[in-house]
């Protein structure tokens, strides 16, 4: 009976032991329980007054261990509470949601803004917006939004330090091609130089608005130069011609003058004449008559020694008026000679192709030099075509070189509209043309080409009754690093030749 108590007490303390220890278990769970409540409660705070009260007491009770009865009604009106909250913050979150959108759209809208912002404004409204569950994923999302709302005002108002991006080149293209077609001499000359290679360095629209004004003023400059020589030259020409006509009156008038001496003179010659045939038959003696004789022959004498001596003078005032017109006429000779080979001169420094009205060889030349830096500083995409009419000749020899000249001039005309606006086209030479094609590599140019010859073959030439259809083949190759201007030329004659030989009418690209 002891033995069978003892074993009941022993299993009673064990029950109590257990109790003791799942007791203090639950204390301590308990404990923990309470302080993440706690802190939970904390972490609530500041969202509600009326939440910030009940939990502020809801701590306090759970601090000095409150039972959980007395602390049930109040967790079920602070859950309550929490519950309003949450669908107030759903509606929350969808208000913020939809002026960010309303923001973000009204920004999209604004001219000018940056590549590269116009894209992380655009992830930011599609995929970053949609993907926000809480109120304070916004913050993040909203301080990125102001960001890109200062740059674009940073933008608009220039204070932006990075360097602006190169955004006109289509227009610098257009400007050099545009200069292309300008002639000038000595300083004027050196000045345009400058700006074009300004204008293939910058492509900035300040740079290329500054350049164009720049050209403007030594276009006014050569102008008013060209101006003022041509004035001089005429008041030149006006005074020559009033001093001619001036000495051509006085020497009109001398001569009248002359003439009515000249017939006085003559008429006393012959009344002295008939005199001394009258006193001669009166005379009776032979010293008498030498005597009428010896007078009158020496007042014969001395009226044509004046006659001779006025014929003289006569003489000298006319070779002298006309030595004077002769120099004045020498000196406007020179002078118009002068401006004939001014004349000439600028024809051969032209740059523009008189018959097809293209730019020449020489613009062709300059050009390429200018872009040949240009994609030696930068590498840019640079290709070089060469366009050769098939069988030209022909057009020559059947119908005539002016209708030659002609379909030349039709042909400029309609590979000058087939081309890009940045692309330059010259006359070469003779039959044949050159394209400049910046920003592109041969893949690409190989369409445009393709357009241009079938362009071409499609003009229904007409020569006479005759109907025909003009070919053109074409060569092109691309710059290469350590390529010379005249290698790729090379190149791309040696594509034209091969598309010449494989049957004319077609494209060969040489790389
Ligand atoms: N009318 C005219 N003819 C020109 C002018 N310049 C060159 N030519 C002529 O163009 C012709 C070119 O002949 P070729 O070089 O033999 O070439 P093609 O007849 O076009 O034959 P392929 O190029 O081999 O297809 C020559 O007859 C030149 O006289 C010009 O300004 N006016």
């Amino acid at each position: 009976m002891s033995n069978q108590l003892e074993i009941l007490q022993k299993k009673l303390n064990k029950a109590v032991k257990n109790r003791e220890l799942i007791e203090s278990a639950r204390q301590t769970q308990l404990g923990a329980l309470t302080q993440f409540a706690s802190k939970l409660s904390l972490v609530c705070k500041g969202q509600d007054l009326e939440l910030d009260n009940k939990l502020a007491k809801f701590r306090s009770l759970l601090s000095k261990g409150v039972d959980f009865e007395i602390l049930s009604p109040l967790i079920e009106e602070i859950t309550n509470i929490l519950r309003a909250q949450e669908t107030k913050q759903d509606e929350n979150i969808k208000k913020l949601q939809q002026s960010v959108n309303d923001a973000g759209k009204k920004l999209q809208k604004t001219k000018g803004i940056p590549d590269e912002l116009r894209r992380s404004l655009r992830n930011l409204l599609t995929t970053d917006l949609d993907e926000i569950k809480a109120t304070s994923d916004f913050i993040p999302l909203l301080s990125r939004l102001v960001g890109i709302y200062h740059q674009v005002l940073n933008n608009k108002h220039g204070n932006l330090t990075a360097t602006p991006p190169e955004i006109a080149p289509e227009l610098a293209t257009e400007l050099l091609n545009l200069t292309s077609e300008l002639a000038f001499e000595g300083n004027n000359a050196k000045q345009l130089d400058k700006i074009k290679k300004q204008i293939t360095k910058n492509f900035q629209l300040n740079a290329l608005l500054e350049a164009c004004i720049n050209i403007i003023r030594i276009v006014v400059s050569s102008i008013s130069q060209e101006r003022d020589t041509a004035q001089q030259f005429l008041i030149n020409v006006n005074e020559t011609l009033t001093l001619l006509h001036q000495t051509l009156l006085d020497s009109v008038q001398r001569s009248k003058e002359v003439g009515h001496k000249m017939a006085n003179l003559n008429e006393q010659i012959e009344q002295k004449i008939s005199q001394l045939a009258q006193e001669t038959q009166s005379a009776s003696t032979i010293d008498a008559l030498k005597l009428i004789v010896g007078q009158k022959l020496e007042a014969l004498t001395l009226d044509i020694k004046f006659k001779e001596d006025l014929e003289l003078t006569e003489r000298e005032s006319l070779a002298s008026t006309l030595k004077e017109m002769q120099t004045r006429i020498n000196s406007l000779e020179s002078e118009s000679n002068k401006y004939k080979d001014r004349l000439a001169e600028q024809r051969f420094k032209s740059l523009q192709d008189s018959l097809t009205k293209l730019p020449n060889r020489a613009a062709y030349d300059e050009r390429i030099a200018l872009e040949y830096n240009t994609f030696s500083r930068n590498g840019h995409n640079l290709c070089l075509v060469i366009v050769d009419v098939d069988h030209f000749k022909r057009i020559n020899d059947t119908f005539g070189h002016s209708a030659g000249d002609k379909t030349l001039q039709v042909l400029a005309n309609a590979l000058k509209k087939s081309i890009r606006v940045t692309d330059f086209i010259a006359r070469f030479g003779g039959e044949e043309f050159v394209i400049i094609m910046p920003n592109s590599d041969l893949k690409q140019i190989l369409a445009p080409l393709e357009k241009i010859r079938r362009t071409i073959k499609s003009i229904p030439f007409k020569f006479k009754t005759t109907s025909l259809r003009i070919t053109i083949s074409i060569g092109a190759s691309q710059f290469k690093s350590g390529d010379s201007i005249l290698e790729v030329f090379d190149r791309a004659d040696t594509a034209l030749y091969e598309a010449k030989n494989s049957g004319r009418d077609r494209i060969i690209i040489k790389k």
